[in-house]
């Protein structure tokens, strides 16, 4: 076998890699956090069951933010008052959640019963840890091999558990979309799918059933909460450790906005230049995927005179690029003004910065994704200053990371708001 490898392996001038070992190739070297250390996406085990047998698609739509920053606005003021470390991370996790809920499932997350709050970052993780991971059954589909390891080793009960708790969740969602009680005053992405189901003729050649709309509930409920959240805490964290970049920021909004505005609403998105360089500072140092979706070749392609044969899974380190010294100078420094006059841009056109992939392939909720942040980071930094806990310099806020799919600040971050000094106190933030 390894001698008729070679020789197969001979015919490609394939890629530089690491040393293998025979068998198991270099799946000793998968773990940990491997961006550290073309295209269809590969269908493992995981990934399967999570997309109910690959019946998600890519999707988004964009609306309500508003008044879930409302939400927001009501934590941060008690925690100013009493001069409190907030758990940023949480709060902003809860924040992506209620606006996802709302925006893409007609739901109120903090009214949902069948939901429980405090453990919903769990099942995100859990869920993209799923459609992350490795079964044995993906590298040894023969003869039943790789489904007994799977048994084994607890592997395939921790992917039924987790398809289960989603599968309880979507069917509440579509159950409460078909009760003749539901008002009929907002109409979401499952509505619209429940309509192409009963619309749909009996003879058409695609039929759409209830497991693709599950399984693009999947792909919103995973692909949508936390990369916004874990987005944002990046940059609160590059912003607490730089606080001179975020006082001239505030000073860029303060320009803009006057110092007695009530709410920042959607029309002031899109007016900050200082923000998006700030954004774009915070994607190349801290990609929420760091290693995009991991691609499949569908045919033999060559890269850079290299072959890369069909059926090959290929994971792209954006992470890595981010941080390459050939690319970028000095580039471990958290240094925004480097984008200023730079036609570098975020959505998949420069491959110097790929934080939302690129290609076919890429993040179909850019916008909604990027309209949030923006929405956010323009209250938190409008209505606050924000102060490091008591006893804590700037060197003492770690970076380590921690994930698998997306790449979350290990150690939750904690600063402590200051409302204002320039909001008029009859700011309905106050109240
Ligand atoms: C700041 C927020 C976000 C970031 C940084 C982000 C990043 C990404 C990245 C890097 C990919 C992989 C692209 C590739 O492999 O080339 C991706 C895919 C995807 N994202 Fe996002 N995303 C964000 C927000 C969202 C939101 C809000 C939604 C949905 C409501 C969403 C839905 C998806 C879906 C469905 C895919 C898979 C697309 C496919 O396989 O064709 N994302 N995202």
């Amino acid at each position: 076998i390894f001698v008729g490898k070679k020789i197969k392996r001979s015919k490609w001038n394939l890629p530089p890699n690491p040393p293998q070992y025979p068998i198991i190739g270099n799946l000793h070297q998968v773990g940990g956090l491997p961006h550290t250390d073309c295209c269809t996406r590969p269908k493992l085990v995981g990934s399967r069951l999570i997309s109910r047998g690959f019946k998600d698609i890519g999707f988004t739509q964009y609306t309500l933010i508003i008044s879930l920053c409302n939400l927001l606005a009501k934590k941060l003021p008690e925690s100013s008052v009493e001069q409190s470390p907030v758990d940023l991370s949480k709060t902003l996790f809860c924040l992506t959640t209620s606006i996802l809920f709302r925006v893409a499932f007609g739901e109120s997350f903090h009214e949902s019963k069948i939901i429980d709050q405090e453990k919903i970052d769990e099942l995100v993780f859990e869920g993209e840890t799923a459609l992350a991971s490795f079964a044995f059954s993906d590298f040894f589909p023969i003869a039943g091999v790789g489904w007994l390891f799977d048994l084994l080793s607890g592997q395939r009960k921790r992917l039924n558990d987790v398809y289960l708790k989603l599968d309880v969740l979507f069917q509440h969602m579509i159950d409460d979309h078909l009760s003749p009680q539901r008002s009929k005053d907002h109409y979401d992405i499952i509505d619209l799918m429940l309509k192409v189901i009963h619309k749909q003729g009996k003879d058409d050649s695609l039929r759409f059933t209830v497991d693709h709309i599950k399984g693009v509930l999947a792909n919103i409920f995973l692909a949508g909460i936390d990369t916004g959240a874990i987005t944002m805490i990046w940059t609160m964290t590059e912003l607490a450790r730089n606080m001179e970049v975020m006082k001239k920021f505030q000073e860029e909004i303060c320009d803009r906005l006057g110092n007695s505005k009530e709410r920042i609403t959607e029309e002031d998105i899109g007016k900050f230049p200082h923000l998006y360089l700030v954004i774009k500072e915070t994607f190349r140092l801290h990609p929420t995927v760091p290693l995009l979706l991991p691609r499949e070749t569908m045919a033999h392609i060559k890269v850079q005179g290299y072959d890369i044969p069909p059926k090959r899974r290929i994971l792209v380190n954006a992470w890595a690029i981010g941080r390459d010294p050939k690319l970028w100078i000095n580039p471990e420094e958290f240094n925004p003004d480097r984008f200023i006059d730079s036609p570098v841009g975020y959505k998949g056109q420069d491959f110097g910065l790929l934080p939302f992939g690129s290609g076919r392939r890429i993040c179909p909720g850019m916008a909604m994704g990027m309209a949030t942040v923006e929405l956010v980071l323009l209250n938190l930094l409008y209505f606050f200053d924000w102060k490091l806990p008591d006893g804590m310099t700037d060197r003492d806020i770690d970076i380590e990371e921690a994930g698998t799919l997306t790449v979350v600040k290990k150690v939750p971050l904690k600063l402590v708001p200051v409302l204002h000094s320039l909001v008029t106190p009859n700011s309905s933030f106050r109240k």
